[in-house]
């Protein structure tokens, strides 16, 4: 579901926020167009519309977890965790919790990684929303769902702050992940 399409249709916020994101090409390597969302962090008013934006839709939707993916699902994450009252939980990059993880490898539009996240962190049932700034091949956010989802049978809700404006109809395919409930909701088209 895009914002769009859900009562933001024309709300200026929304070309503020996608004007403030800097595309830089050929980075970390040659055919990369890069979305660089940390001049979106310099513009104090597009980074609060951002949060604001996820925080009035979900914050009466009884979630009590929000998981970020590192690292800049953990800067819209915690700040989304904060305005809608829930916990935030960080899924992190190998060898980075120190405690007992579960894990899911993926791989990357530039590599291959993985995700971790503490044992313990969320529990059945619970309700999540799985917070990135953005999805290219959807490798990232699959691995976040089946985190979340498949080990704790919760219901999972997906926002992202930008998305990858080339590879979209690809993601969507790939992130699929079959006997799961979760919606899609995305700031940018
Ligand atoms: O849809 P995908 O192809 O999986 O790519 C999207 C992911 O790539 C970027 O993170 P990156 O792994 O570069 O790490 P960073 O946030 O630490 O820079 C981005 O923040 C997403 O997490
Ligand atoms: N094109 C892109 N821009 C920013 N981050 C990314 N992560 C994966 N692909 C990316």
């Amino acid at each position: 579901m895009f914002a769009e399409e859900n009562g933001l249709k024309g709300d200026p916020r929304l070309q503020h926020i996608s004007q403030s994101i800097r595309v830089i090409p050929h980075f970390p390597k040659n055919g990369i167009m890069f979305q660089d969302i940390t001049t979106l962090l310099l513009d104090h008013k597009a980074f609060k519309d951002t949060v604001d934006i996820f925080v009035d839709r979900y914050r009466d939707m009884h979630i009590s977890v929000v998981a970020g993916i590192e690292a800049r699902g953990f800067v819209f994450g915690s700040a989304v965790a904060l305005g809608i009252g829930a916990k935030f939980v960080p899924l992190r990059k190998p060898r980075k919790l120190p405690g007992e993880v579960f894990f899911e490898k993926y791989s990357l539009e530039y590599g291959t990684d993985c995700l971790e996240m503490h044992v313990g962190a969320v529990q059945p049932g619970e309700r999540a929303i799985v917070i990135d700034d953005l999805v290219a091949t959807g490798g990232t956010l699959s691995a976040g769902i089946k985190l979340l989802g498949v080990e704790f049978s919760v219901f999972v809700y997906i926002l992202f702050p930008l998305r990858h404006f080339l590879t979209y109809n690809c993601s969507l395919n790939l992130v699929l992940v079959p006997n799961m409930l979760y919606a899609f909701f995305t700031l940018i088209m």
